[in-house]
């Protein structure tokens, strides 16, 4: 396939842009994005604004939307946080390490015949500026941060953008669908239900495990925590 001659992006914010030039055309060349992805050299203070990270579970923060031809977002990832094994929704799946080291463990996807254990396919650890890429016809996998002193931030790349994906439990093969929602985005956290914020005339609603965080309007802004 043919492939424009692509400069080294030396910020964050040119890797975007170059990016948005190749995702105009319908074909994608995934050796040309990965190749592009993995020359950017992360500068944590490029992409710290959107590194936001939870106590209990990694973090989706999107970064751009790609004039609706990709997803951009920053996963942080605490020590021993790790995703589910789970498809990719028939997109394209770029994943490149910011921080940290990240083990991915790819698997066959059930054949629905079989009873038992899910079969491991390879396994791998993704260093630094690294960049993995999967789709569904390569497999399944699940992502672990397994150090439990440092964590890892990772960055994403998904064409088309998808909000909902399939998960499956390793010992049977059962899979279940869950809607992917984001953490923050543009570097802002994001409420989580604004309807709820208007009958409790609060500023904004934040669900963090199974805590509730409600902001209330006051001359202070008050935080209530339910359980
Ligand atoms: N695909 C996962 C992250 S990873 O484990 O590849 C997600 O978008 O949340
Ligand atoms: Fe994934």
């Amino acid at each position: 396939m043919e492939q424009t001659e692509l400069v080294k992006p030396e910020t964050l914010d040119e890797l975007i842009k170059t990016l948005h030039q190749i995702f105009q055309s319908d074909r994608i060349n995934v050796e040309e994005v990965q190749n592009l992805m993995e020359s950017y050299e992360s500068k944590p203070h490029e992409w710290r604004k959107y590194a936001k990270f939870d106590q209990y579970r990694y973090t989706r923060n999107l970064v751009d939307k790609g004039n609706d031809k990709f997803n951009l977002m920053i996963l942080c990832w605490g020590e021993g946080h790790g995703s589910s094994i789970h498809d990719h929704t028939n997109s394209h799946c770029f994943m490149k390490l910011l921080q940290g080291q990240l083990k991915e463990t790819l698997f066959h996807w059930p054949d629905g015949k079989s009873q038992g254990d899910m079969v491991t396919k390879s396994q791998r650890v993704l260093q630094e500026n690294k960049v993995a890429y999967i789709n569904d016809s390569i497999g399944l996998h699940r992502v672990e941060n397994v150090s439990h002193t440092e964590c890892a931030v990772s960055l994403h790349l998904y064409s088309p953008p998808f909000e909902t994906c399939q998960t499956f439990d390793q010992r049977t093969g059962h899979k279940n669908t869950v809607k992917m929602t984001f953490w923050s985005k543009y570097g802002e956290r994001t409420p989580f239900v604004r309807l709820v914020s208007r009958v409790f005339n609060c500023i904004n609603v934040y669900e963090d495990q199974n805590q509730i965080h409600l902001y209330l309007h006051s001359t202070f802004h008050t935080k209530v925590t339910t359980k």
